[in-house]
C-alpha cells in the first residue's frame, strides 16, 4: 500500500523528529536522496548542465544542497532564484563552495532542471515571479520536482494556475495526497520517496493507493468448499429499452468479476439481450448477496432501486440510480451502500458545477461520502474511493484515459458489485474493482471498447494474483 499524508501531518512528524536530531539533519537527508536520484537520471554527471530553480523556503534549501553535491561531482550547476533577496543561505554557500553559481536568468539549455520553487509551504496559485521561471524551463531537459511539483497543492492535487510538469518527483518522508490525485498526479511523473526517518512518527495516512500485493490479498479466490452461493450472487438492476447495452456490460463485469451467479432484473427485451450474450445469467428476482442498481435505467427502474435499497444487503448505486437519492434513506441503511458517480453525477448530487468536482476531487468525494453516509467511488482521472466515515481515501493508481469510453463505467459497476456479493467491505470492493478495471484496460490497450475491458478482467486478476 502506498500511503500519503497531509502537509499538517508531515509537518507535525517533522517537528517531532527534528526535536531529537541535530539541526539540519532532515534537510541533509532530503538533499542526499534527491542528489542520488539525479545522479541516476543523468547519463553522466561530470560535464552535465544542471539548473536549479530556487524558491525562498526550505524547498529551495534542499535543492541548493543537492545541487552542491552534483557540482562536486563535476556537473555545471546554475541556480536561479525566485527572489534573489531570499535564498537559503546555507544552501547557497554550499553550492558556491562546490563551484556552482547563482545567476539572474534561466540558461537556455540544460540536461536536468530541479524545481525547488515551493514545496509543502506553497499556498494557492504560483506567484508571477515563480510562474515566470517555470515558463523558462528549457525544452528537452529532464525535470525533477523537489518534494512536489511547484504549483500543485500538496493536500488535494489541485492546480490553481501555472505548475511544473515534472518527469520525476522526489518527495521526502511521505507521499503527499496531491502526488497521487489528478490534476496534480499527472504533473508529478514518476515518484521517488526518500526516507528521511519520518516513518516511525507518522500516524494513519490521509490517502492510500493499493498496489498489486494489497489487491492480491483481497481477491476472493474460490476454495475447495466454494459453491456458487457462497461465492456470492449479485443482482443487477440495469438497462432499459433506450440503453439495453448497459445491462449487458454490467452483467459482463459482474460475471468476469467472479460472482458465483448473476441475476438480472429488468425489461424482458433487455433480459433477452443479456441472455443472448451471457447465457449464464439468471433472470428475475431472487435471493442475492448484493445489488447493483442504476446503469442505463434512464427514467425506468425507480421502484426497483428503492426495493434494492430497502434490503439488508450491500447495494451499489450507479448512473441513473443516483438521481434523486435521499441522504436520509441512505444513512438509515444498516448494510453498506457504494455510490459510483462520475464527475457530472457527483456535481449534481452536491449541487455544484462539474468543473468544481474535477478541480477538487478529494473534497468532492469526501463531501459525498459524508452527506450520504455511503462509501463513494468518484470515477475519472484518478478514481477516488472515500469511506463512509473517517479513514483514508483510496486512490486508484491503475487507470488510463482510454477508459473514457461509453459503457466502461457499467463494467466497473458489475465488477464492484460482484466483489460486494463475495463479501468484500465496500471500500475494498470499490478500490479492488477500480484497480482491476484500470489494469484490464491497460492490458487491452487503446482505443478500447467497454466489453473488451470486461473480457480482459480475468487476465488482470491473474496478473495480480500470480505475482503474490
Ligand atoms: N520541515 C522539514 O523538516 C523538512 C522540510 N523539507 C523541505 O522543506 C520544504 C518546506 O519548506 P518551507 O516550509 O520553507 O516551505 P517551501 O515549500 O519552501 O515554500 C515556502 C516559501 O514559498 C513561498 N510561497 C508560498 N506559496 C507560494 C506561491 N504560491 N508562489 C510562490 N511562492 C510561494 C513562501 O513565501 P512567503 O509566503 O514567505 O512570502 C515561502 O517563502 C518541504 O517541501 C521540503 O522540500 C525537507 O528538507 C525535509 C525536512
Ligand atoms: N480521463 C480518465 N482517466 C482515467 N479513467 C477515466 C477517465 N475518464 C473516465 N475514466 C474511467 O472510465 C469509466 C467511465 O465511466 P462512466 O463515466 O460511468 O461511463 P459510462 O456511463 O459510459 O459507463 C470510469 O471507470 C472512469 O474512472
Ligand atoms: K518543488
Amino acid at each position: 500500500m502506498r500511503t500519503a499524508y497531509s502537509v499538517e501531518t508531515v509537518r507535525a512528524a517533522e517537528r517531532e523528529l527534528m526535536a531529537r536530531l541535530p539541526e539540519g539533519t532532515l534537510m541533509q537527508r532530503a538533499a542526499a536522496g534527491l542528489a542520488a536520484v539525479c545522479v541516476r537520471l543523468l547519463p553522466r554527471v561530470y560535464g552535465s548542465r544542471v539548473v536549479l530553480l530556487v524558491g525562498p523556503g526550505d524547498n529551495g534549501g534542499d535543492t541548493l544542497y543537492a545541487g552542491a553535491k552534483l557540482a562536486r561531482r563535476g556537473a555545471g550547476v546554475t541556480a536561479v532564484a525566485m527572489d534573489p533577496e531570499r535564498v537559503h543561505a546555507g544552501g547557497l554557500a554550499a553550492l558556491r563552495a562546490a563551484g556552482g553559481r547563482l545567476e539572474a536568468a534561466v540558461p537556455g539549455r540544460a540536461d536536468l532542471v530541479l524545481d525547488g520553487l515551493v514545496g509543502i509551504g506553497g499556498r494557492g496559485a504560483l506567484r508571477p515571479a515563480a510562474a515566470a521561471l517555470v515558463e523558462r524551463i528549457p525544452a528537452g531537459a529532464v525535470v525533477v520536482a523537489v518534494d512536489l511539483p511547484s504549483g500543485v497543492d500538496a493536500d488535494t492535487g489541485e492546480v490553481a494556475g501555472a505548475a511544473v510538469a515534472a518527469d520525476v518527483t522526489v518527495t521526502f518522508g511521505a507521499y503527499k495526497p496531491g502526488l497521487l490525485i489528478d490534476p496534480g498526479a499527472s504533473r508529478a511523473g514518476a515518484l521517488h520517496l526518500v526516507d528521511i526517518g519520518l516513518g516511525e512518527v507518522l500516524p494513519a495516512p490521509e490517502a492510500e493507493a493499493l498496489q498489486h500485493a494489497g489487491v492480491a490479498g483481497l481477491l476472493p479466490e474460490p476454495t475447495p468448499s466454494s459453491d456458487k452461493y457462497r461465492r456470492g450472487v449479485l443482482g443487477v438492476v440495469a438497462g432499459s429499452a433506450r440503453y439495453p447495452g448497459a445491462a449487458v456490460l454490467a452483467v459482463a463485469g459482474a460475471l468476469r468479476g467472479g460472482a458465483g451467479a448473476v441475476r438480472y432484473v429488468g425489461p424482458p427485451a433487455v433480459a433477452d439481450a443479456v441472455l443472448a450474450r451471457y447465457p449464464e445469467t439468471l433472470i428475475g428476482t431472487g435471493r442475492v448477496q448484493a445489488w447493483v442498481v442504476g446503469p442505463g435505467l434512464g427514467d425506468e427502474g425507480g421502484p426497483e432501486v428503492r426495493e434494492a435499497l430497502a434490503q439488508p444487503v450491500p447495494v451499489l448505486v450507479d448512473a441513473d440510480g443516483l438521481r434523486g437519492l435521499d441522504p436520509g434513506e441512505l444513512r438509515a441503511r444498516a448494510a453498506p451502500t457504494l455510490l459510483t458517480p462520475h464527475a457530472g453525477e457527483a456535481a449534481a448530487l452536491l449541487g455544484v458545477a462539474r468543473e468544481t468536482v474535477e478541480a477538487g476531487r478529494l473534497e468532492a468525494v469526501r463531501g459525498l461520502a459524508e452527506r450520504y453516509g455511503a462509501v463513494t467511488l468518484l470515477k475519472g482521472s484518478t478514481t477516488l474511493i472515500a469511506p463512509a466515515g473517517p479513514g483514508p481515501v483510496r486512490v486508484n493508481p491503475t487507470g488510463t484515459p482510454w477508459l473514457a469510453t461509453a459503457g466502461s463505467g457499467d463494467v466497473l459497476s458489475g465488477l464492484a458489485g460482484s466483489l460486494l456479493a463475495a463479501g468484500l467491505p465496500a471500500v475494498d470492493a470499490g478500490s479492488v474493482a477500480a484497480y482491476l478495471h484500470g489494469l484490464a484496460a491497460r492490458l487491452t490497450g487503446g482505443p478500447l471498447l467497454a466489453h473488451q475491458v470486461a473480457e480482459a478482467l480475468p487476465r488482470a486478476w491473474r496478473e495480480v494474483a500470480r505475482r503474490h
